[in-house]
């Protein structure tokens, strides 16, 4: 008898939204391997399985069943989708046209050996990025690159500035997923690699960033009088930056970030901050011979390296670190702690540091596959990010309520902390 996958939402929901999956029809007890695939869009093949065992009814439900071994173990009702792994090796979980979804292929497989034979049941399931209703604006407004997202009705909104890292490009997934019925008017930012941006990173100037805020804050639909920041990596360095030179910020969000000025010269006016030097004899080559750069940048607490430690005790806004205990790109606890240092060693508030054990550096939104290792396009060669599957795919669940509730909290809108749950 062919067994019957139910969805629920069924079809599509938002890629940051969980999906209930249950399969009717199986035989009681039946031993059956369920398996999760999906192709991006340079055609790249992630795939997940888990075995499980048919109730008693011959129903299956991934939000009470154990799944006993596979790609995981346990209760993990969302794992077929968070523990999708690439079978190109280095290949990491990107989405690059927001306005198309993710198929993801669900098949219900009989039995639990390694290669299952027959297919009993199978179902597509469309995860978006961009919810109904959901602007899509392309923004070239004097130098300003980038993509705003806003919600539907007429606003005013509080806006936000979204900034990636190292690798450059304009990266839209997070903006929209985070604008997507959450109340935010986020613009996605470029700022190299991009377009007629500069190619690389060598010097970056922040009156570019300042355009950029000043942009979004004259914008109709933006309510003010400041901005909120998020930027992750070589973004978090920048969202510090842009927060102590620059006016009209608020809250800003930093995801394993620095606290020091990276890969390039920041110019702001007649002031300059140096890169973080690094030792290239400090990377390491692990067992599976990836690279391994965790200690190669230098302390920006000591000799000429303190020149590039971002004076963040000029910032009026309110900071929150999210931290990846496992960040094997660099040292994000220590950078978090010492901004919060500095930030209190000159009377200014403590910022909140949210830290998750087993996280690696690329805390994404909720059920992304956590990426093992890929290309570091400071390095020119595949990294380790570190992060345990099952400890990062909580983190980016908790840490998604976390900067929302932050975000609402100081830029007006939904007043609330949510208790982190690790
Ligand atoms: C000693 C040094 C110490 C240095 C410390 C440095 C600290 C740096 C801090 C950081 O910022 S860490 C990086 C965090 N960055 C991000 O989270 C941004 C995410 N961006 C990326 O991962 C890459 O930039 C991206 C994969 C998006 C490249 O996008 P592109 O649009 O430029 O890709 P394109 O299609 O032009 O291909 C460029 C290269 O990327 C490769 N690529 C493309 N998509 C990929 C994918 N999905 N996964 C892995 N590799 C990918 C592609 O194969 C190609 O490799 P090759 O040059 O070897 O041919």
């Amino acid at each position: 008898m062919p067994a019957t996958v139910i969805l629920e939402p069924a079809d599509r929901c938002c890629w940051d939204e969980p999906v209930h999956i249950t399969v009717h029809g199986l035989t009681p007890g039946q031993r059956v391997t369920l398996r999760a695939s999906l192709r991006d869009e340079k055609g790249a093949h992630f795939r997940a399985h888990a075995r499980y065992c048919a109730d008693g009814g011959g129903e299956l439900d991934l939000a009470r069943a154990p799944a006993l071994g596979g790609s995981f173990a346990g209760l993990e009702p969302m794992g077929l989708i968070w523990a999708l792994e690439p079978e190109k090796p280095f290949w990491r979980f990107l989405k690059r046209d927001v306005q198309t979804p993710f198929a993801v292929e669900l098949e219900v497989l009989e039995g639990h050996e390694p290669e299952p034979q027959r297919v009993l049941g199978r179902a597509v399931h469309e995860r978006d990025f961009l919810r109904p209703g959901v602007r899509r604006e392309p923004v070239r407004a004097g130098r300003v690159r980038a993509t705003l997202f806003l919600p539907p009705g007429p606003g005013p909104f509080p806006g936000i500035i979204d900034i990636f890292g190292i690798g450059g490009g304009l990266l839209e997934y997070r903006a929209t997923s985070l604008l997507a019925g959450k109340g935010f008017a986020v613009m996605a930012l470029a700022y190299y690699n991009y377009e007629d941006l500069p190619k690389g990173i060598e010097t970056l100037h922040l009156e570019y960033f300042e355009e950029a805020v000043n942009y979004l804050l004259n914008r109709p639909e933006v309510k003010g009088p400041g901005l909120g920041l998020l930027g992750i990596s070589k973004g978090g360095d920048l969202c510090l930056s842009m927060a102590s030179f620059l006016k009209g910020i608020t809250a800003a969000t930093i995801i394993n970030g620095c606290v020091a000025n990276i890969g390039g010269v920041l110019h702001y006016k007649d002031e300059t901050l140096p890169p973080l030097s690094a030792n290239r004899n400090r990377i390491k080559v692990t067992k599976d011979g990836v690279v391994d750069i965790t200690d190669a940048l230098n302390s920006p607490l000591e000799g000429p390296d303190q020149k590039s430690f971002i004076p963040v005790e000029r910032a009026e806004c309110t900071f929150l670190f999210l931290v990846g205990l496992d960040d094997h790109n660099w040292k994000s606890e220590f950078y978090a702690n010492e901004a919060s240092n500095r930030l209190q060693a000159h009377g200014k508030e403590k910022p909140q540091i949210i830290c998750y054990p087993g996280a690696g550096h690329c805390i994404e939104p909720p059920y992304f596959p956590k990426c093992w290792a890929s290309l570091h396009a400071l390095v020119g060669s595949p990294v380790i990010w570190g992060g345990e599957p099952r400890a990062h795919a909580m983190a980016q669940v908790d840490a998604w309520k976390q900067l929302q509730a932050f975000f609402h909290k100081h830029l007006g809108g939904k007043e609330g902390k949510t208790p982190t749950k690790l």
